[in-house]
């Protein structure tokens, strides 16, 4: 399933949950965490049934965030989770498999974990490693807040944890979704940032505002000049293979039996795309 554009629905807003299933992200994330009020929490929750009723619509993955079981709502979240249909539960600040650990205790659902604390980025690999785990999603507006880091554009501050924590995810084999950009009035900044997390090797990236999804979705997909070379190479790759020789020259550009690899899962994603997607 691609999962390039993965948008947070408050569960408090009722006309955005309701726009949520026309819209052509890949999935979204109905909020009860930092998107609500704490006197919205308990209205929020009891949103949930509707919000996730009648199917996943254009949406094909729909995670609830629960809050911190630590806080006052976190258990009373999990309970509201029980029966209904959504796909996963996104768990928030995760600083270790342990936090896992509690949530798997009292929930079926797979869960995604958001790496947003210092900690959470240096327990990467054993989070990521959890037998639980579906994905991990950043958090950078939290990881940004406990490390005193300023906001750049080119998110420099920010590099070492979001290789790290992809790093881990890569090892682990789980899908990583990159952190949102707040800057809802700037298309430039937000188009450049899906293209570092696409560079970076990020499935996709989390967003806050429908105006955020194409974008995403463009970066995420590979380019029609990436299909064009990815079938090139195999092409060229197995000429070169039909003439006895293990490696080809496609482009000027030396092509192995590992970029061959690469390039199959560059038509594997576009036409998983295409099929169920764009369909
Ligand atoms: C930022 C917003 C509060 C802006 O909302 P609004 O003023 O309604 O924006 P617009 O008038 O431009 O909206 C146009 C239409 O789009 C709908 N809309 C807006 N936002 C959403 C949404 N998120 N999902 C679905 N639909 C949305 C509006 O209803 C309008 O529809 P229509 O009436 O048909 O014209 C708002 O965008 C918002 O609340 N965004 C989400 C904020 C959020 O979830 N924040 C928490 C997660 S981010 C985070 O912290 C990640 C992590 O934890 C970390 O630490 O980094
Ligand atoms: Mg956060």
């Amino acid at each position: 399933m691609p999962i390039r554009s993965l948008l947070y629905v408050p569960a408090s807003n009722a006309r955005a949950l309701e726009k949520s299933r026309s819209l052509s992200c890949d999935g979204v994330i109905i909020d009860l965490e930092d998107a609500v009020a704490p006197q919205a929490k308990a209205a929020a929750r009891a949103a949930l049934p509707a919000a996730l009723e009648g199917g996943a619509g254009r949406n094909r993955l729909r995670l609830v965030r629960i809050n911190a079981l630590s806080s006052p709502w976190g258990q009373d979240d999990l309970v509201a989770l029980g029966g209904l249909g959504c796909d996963g539960v996104a768990v928030p600040k995760v600083s270790g498999p342990a936090d896992l650990d509690a949530v798997a205790a009292r929930c079926d659902l797979p869960l995604w974990a958001m790496i947003e604390t210092a900690r959470g980025v240096l327990s990467a690999p054993a989070i990521c490693g959890h037998p639980r785990l579906a994905g991990v999603i950043m958090g950078t507006n939290d990881l940004a807040r406990e490390l005193g880091a300023r906001p750049r554009a080119d998110r420099m501050p920010l590099w070492t944890a979001l290789q790290g924590v992809l790093l881990a995810a890569r090892a682990a084999g789980v899908p990583a979704i990159d952190g949102v950009c707040n800057a809802l009035d700037e298309p430039e900044r937000f188009a450049a940032e899906c293209v570092q997390g696409r560079d970076m090797g990020f499935d996709g990236k989390s967003l806050i505002h429908p105006a955020q999804i194409a974008a995403a979705n463009a970066a995420f997909a590979p380019s029609a000049d990436e299909i064009d070379l990815a079938r090139r190479r195999i092409a060229g790759f197995e000429a070169a293979q039909a003439a006895g020789q293990g490696v080809a020259v496609v482009d000027g550009e030396i092509v192995e039996a590992l970029h061959v690899e690469t390039a199959r899962k560059t038509l594997a994603l576009a036409e998983r795309i295409a099929a169920e997607v764009d369909a």
